[in-house]
């Protein structure tokens, strides 16, 4: 199950990751928000970080803006490791290396079509589980 949140500035972008989700049978829980009216991102960054921390879900997708208000607002969640991606490479890349456990996206910078790029490169990409980066991410633990 993956966890969803956004602001308004990211809920365009949002509906089309959920199209995509919706096509593919990945099943979401929405933790909106659910329209453009304006809202303030930490509480979605909240809502969907404990939705993974809590294990009701594996990963999350967060949206807003720039995708860096609501990635900062993530990070502050022991557990969570969000990354900020605005390409393949590094969607790839942060799973290998970093388990990260959020994507995060900004709607006003990442175009929607490489968007959904990037999150099957995230969904589809396992954690590498080499030993030197197990011993980096307990380091950023602890
Ligand atoms: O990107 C963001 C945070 O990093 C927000 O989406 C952005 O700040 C919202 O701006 P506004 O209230 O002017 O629509």
């Amino acid at each position: 199950m993956l966890a969803l949140g956004c602001d308004h500035g990211g809920f365009p972008l949002m509906a089309e990751v959920i199209k995509y989700l919706d096509e593919q049978n990945i099943p979401y829980k929405n933790f909106g928000t659910f329209s453009e009216e304006s809202v303030d991102y930490p509480k979605f960054a909240k809502l969907v970080a404990h939705g993974v921390t809590s294990g009701e879900c594996e990963q999350g997708i967060l949206i807003c803006g720039t995708g860096i208000g609501i990635s900062i607002a993530a990070n502050k969640i022991k557990g969570i490791r969000a990354a900020l991606c605005g390409d393949v490479f590094s969607a790839k890349a942060t799973r290998e290396h970093n388990n990260a456990n959020i994507l995060a996206m900004g709607a006003r910078v990442t175009g929607p079509g490489l968007a959904l790029e990037i999150v099957k490169a995230f969904l589809e990409t396992p954690f590498s589980n080499d030993e030197r980066h197990i011993r980096r991410i307990n380091q950023i633990e602890d």
